[in-house]
Parts: structure tokens; sequence; C-alpha cells
């Protein structure tokens, strides 16, 4: 889908894992491609091994090769680091172009950089979340939009066309203006880290609590797999156990250090919920469990002081570890989708949520079977906590037991669940009419005279100290 004067259709800058792919599946779908890598022996390479899909690919060495090989009005995606280098790049960038060409960051921008960019008025841009890893990018990713309608119109038959599909539906989406689209795939790797440290749990219980080896382990994880809990994240966990180190043939987990990366996401989901007073606890202790995680000598330090903390543990069967998870999953997406209705009602969106569950449903990280009831229960009751939805209450309501039994023998028994352990607290209290808030209120009233609301409706009472 060269224009007639031969010029690629869309531009893309920064060839690596994400950007090959991706540019590699928008030439598998048949639009012409102009790419450009800083480094340019990766263009080179890149342009080397692009197979048939050669004759859709322009590779260039300059920014001004590059935007002279786009049609105009121009279109082109950033594949860079998230930051600084997005900035430079549009800085490069804008001078070369024309005042309607779009910048397209399809990266892990912070939204409200993108918030930023899209009202810069240095031209058109569109903030694109684009979930799936390498292999999404390449063969249909889940794709979360944020802009102006006009300046996704323009690039939509490419964002379709490349995406995921869930029965022909495809994974691709406007969420609305400014940063909506990185908000929404911000949110979805703040459930995706709540899911993965999850599984972490649960996997040390078999492992340190039942003294399984990584390949039996992978052989639940598979199990599981096939029922309610059938997800990306729980298969992909399935074949990390059973994976083999091809140097020692050693179970591969058992050579890989305990400290678990990060790039941001999780970090800054955890931060923007207590801007927007949205409790997220299963995300934040998958962010704090991350930290620790990177604690190692201190970690070894305290075990050489107290001892190993995690005992034998064989009182939970595989069934009740089964049900807690399926109890953890809905409370991590719970909390996701809650995070968005806030964003809805502090920055005036009108997020589709019932459209993010569906686009979730295929190609992301955290696409699930439970999405289409999701979707479902999303749609039904707007503004409900899907724990509260037909649907999930009554999973939750099944399974909430076993959450429970989990979280009590880890505790009894050393095994740290924080992101499990939080997950039933948060349910517990938002299942409690009337919680314990009344003796914060009345300490602060005691210390600071700050007043507060009688159960009469009265506010601004005060209690007896305060004269
Ligand atoms: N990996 C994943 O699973 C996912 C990643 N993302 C996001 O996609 C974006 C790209 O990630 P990924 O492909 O994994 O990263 P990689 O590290 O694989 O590639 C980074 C690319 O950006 C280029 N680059 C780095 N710094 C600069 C700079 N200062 N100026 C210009 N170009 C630069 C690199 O060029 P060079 O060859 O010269 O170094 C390379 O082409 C990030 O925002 C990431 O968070 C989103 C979803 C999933
Ligand atoms: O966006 C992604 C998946 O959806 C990226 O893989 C991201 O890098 C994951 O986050 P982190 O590196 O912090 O684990």
């Amino acid at each position: 889908m060269a224009d007639a004067g031969g010029q690629a259709r869309i531009g893309l800058i920064g060839l690596g894992t994400m950007g090959a792919a991706l540019a590699s599946n928008i030439a598998e779908k048949g639009f012409d491609i102009a790419v450009f890598n800083r480094t340019t022996q990766v263009t080179r390479d890149f342009a080397a091994g692009a197979g048939d899909l050669g004759t859709k690919i322009t590779p260039t060495e300059s920014l001004e090769e590059l935007v002279a090989a786009i049609a105009t009005p121009r279109a082109i995606i950033l594949m860079v680091p998230a930051g600084q280098a997005v900035d430079d790049q549009i800085y490069a960038l804008r001078p070369l172009l024309d005042a309607e060409d779009l910048i397209i960051d399809c990266g892990n921008a912070l939204f409200s950089d993108t918030d930023r960019r899209v009202h810069d008025n240095r031209g058109p841009f569109l903030g694109v979340g684009v979930s799936g890893g390498e292999e999404g990018a390449r063969h249909g990713p889940s794709i979360m939009g944020g802009g102006a309608q006009e300046h996704w119109d323009r690039v939509a038959d490419i964002m379709t066309a490349i995406s995921a599909k869930h029965e022909d539906d495809p994974c691709a989406a406007l969420m609305g203006p400014g940063g909506a689209g990185h908000f929404v795939k911000m949110v979805h790797n703040g459930i995706e880290y709540a899911d993965m440290q999850m599984i972490a749990e649960v996997y040390g219980i078999l492992r340190d609590g039942h003294g399984m080896a990584p390949e039996a382990i992978g052989d639940v994880f598979a199990a599981w797999d096939a029922g309610p809990l059938q997800s990306y994240l729980i298969e992909i966990s399935g074949k990390v156990a059973k994976a083999q180190d091809v140097a020692t043939g050693e179970p591969l987990l058992s050579v890989i250090v305990d400290a678990a990366g990060q790039k941001g996401t999780g970090r800054w989901t955890a931060i923007e919920s207590q801007h927007r007073l949205a409790p997220v606890p299963a995300i934040e202790a998958a962010v704090v469990a991350r930290n620790l995680s990177a604690r190692r000598e201190e970690r070894t330090e305290g075990e050489r002081i107290f001892g190993p903390a995690p005992q034998a543990l064989d009182g939970l069967s595989h069934d009740t570890l089964e049900r807690a998870l399926i109890a953890g999953k809905v409370i991590c997406y719970a909390q996701g989708f809650e995070m968005l209705s806030a964003a809805m009602r502090d920055f005036g969106w009108d997020l589709p949520m019932a459209r993010i569950a569906q686009i979730w449903r295929q190609g992301c990280i955290i696409r699930s079977s439970m999405l289409d009831d999701m979707s479902s229960a999303l749609a039904d009751a707007p503004g409900t906590n899907l724990m509260f939805t037909d649907h999930f209450a009554a999973i939750m309501r099944d399974n909430h037991q076993a959450l429970r039994e989990v979280v009590a023998q880890a505790a009894l028994n050393g095994h740290p669940l924080p992101a499990l352990s939080s997950g039933l607290a948060y349910f517990d209290a938002m299942r409690t009419a009337r919680g314990t808030a009344n003796m914060v209120q009345g300490q602060r009233d005691f210390f600071g005279l700050h007043g507060f609301e009688h159960v009469n409706g009265k506010t601004g009472q005060h209690g007896p100290w305060a004269g």
C-alpha cells in the first residue's frame, strides 16, 4: 500500500524488540513502511532479515531520509524507551515535518507525559499503549489508543489490521483524549504485576510448602490453564516452570536469581492510584514485592538471624490453591477497573470500560478467559465494582474462603504472600459496612481538631477533648 509516488504509508523509529516486530507486522498486513533506528547497523540487519516482507520495508539511515520516504500527511511511530528518548526524538523530528504530520508514541509512556505531548501544540500526536510483548507486536497486540479521534482515524485501519483478533473482533480501540490510551495501558500493566505476583506466591507454596519440583509445578499450572484460571500468565508460568537450563540441564527456575526487574509501569500505577484515591493494594503489594526481591543481601542476613521462614505446609490442596488464585485474579482486575473509573471521574474521560475488557481478550499479557464475562458485567452494571456484579460476586462467594485459608496457613507457616493477603484484606474491607475509620477520625480530632462527621449526618463535629 505505497502511495502513487511509491512512498511508504507509515514510518517507524526504533527497531528494538517491539519496534522490529511491529514493523514486520505492519508490512505483513500490506502497508508499506519506512524504518529508522539510531544504530544504523540494526536497520541494515533488520532489512537484510526481512525476507519476503522486504518489498514492503524501506530502510533509512537518517531522519531526513525517513521523512522523505513517507507519504504526506505523514504518520510516524516511535518505539523507543519511555521518557527523555521520546522527547528527544520528537524534538529532532518536528522541524523536519509538516504541520499536519502525526507522531504516534507506541512505547510505554507515562500518561501525563503523553498528555503534555498531545497538548503542546507542536503537531498531531497520539499516545498508544501496545501490549503483548514481542510475540504480540509481531502477530497481533492489544492496542489502546489515546488522543484526538481525527488523528486516530488517520491510522485506525493500520491499528485494526495489525491488532490481535478475538473471534474476528479487533483488539484495538481509541480509549479517549490526551493520555487516556497510556493510562489504560499503565493500569493493564498494574493488573499484570498483581496477577504475576499472585501466581509467584502460589508457586512459592508449591515449592517450599509442598516440596514440589518445578516440572511438577508446571503440570499443576498447565492443569489450571484448562479451567477457570485459563490465561496467558498461567500458561506461561507453567512453561517457565517446565523449562530447563540448556547449560546444566537443571530446571531453569533454579538458575534464575530471585530478584525481579521493573521498568516503571507498575510503580506508576501504584503512585497514580494514590493521587486518584483509588485503592489498588494488590497492585501496590506486587510493586513492593519486586522492590523487596531486590534486597537480596538483607534477605540473606534475615534468614541467618531468624532461620528460614517458609515451612512445610501440607494442609492446602491444589484445589484450594486454585480457588484462592481465582478469587485473587478477580480482585486484581476489580482494582484495575476501579482505578479506570477513578480516572474517568477525575479527568472527565469516557473510557469504554466494557470495550477495554474486550480488547484485553487477545494479544495482551493479561488476556484471560474471564474477560468475556468481565466485559458483560461492566456493560450490564457500569460503575459497579467488578466484585459486586452478579457473575463475579458469585465467584467471590465460592472462592474467598479458599483465599482466606491460603493466606492464614501461609502466615502461620512463614510464607510471604503480599499480593494475595492484601487482596483478601481489600475484599474484606470492601464487604464491611461499619469499618474502623471512626477510631482514626477520633484520633485525628483528638490531636488536631480535624472534626468528624456524626452518624446523624452533622459534619464538623468535635469530641469532648476539643473543649
Ligand atoms: N518489551 C516489551 O515486552 C514491551 C515494551 N514496550 C515498550 O516499548 C518501548 C520499546 O521497548 P523495547 O522494544 O522492548 O526496547 P528495546 O530496548 O528492545 O529497543 C529500544 C529501541 O529504542 C532505540 N533507542 C533507545 N534509546 C534511544 C534514544 N535515546 N533515541 C533514539 N532511539 C533510542 C534503540 O535503538 P538502538 O538500537 O540504537 O539502541 C532500540 O531501537 C518501551 O517504551 C517499552 O516500555 C511495550 C510493550 C511491551
Ligand atoms: O508492557 C509490557 C508488558 O505489558 C512490558 O513487557 C513491560 O516491560 C513490562 O513491565 P516490567 O518490565 O516493569 O515488568
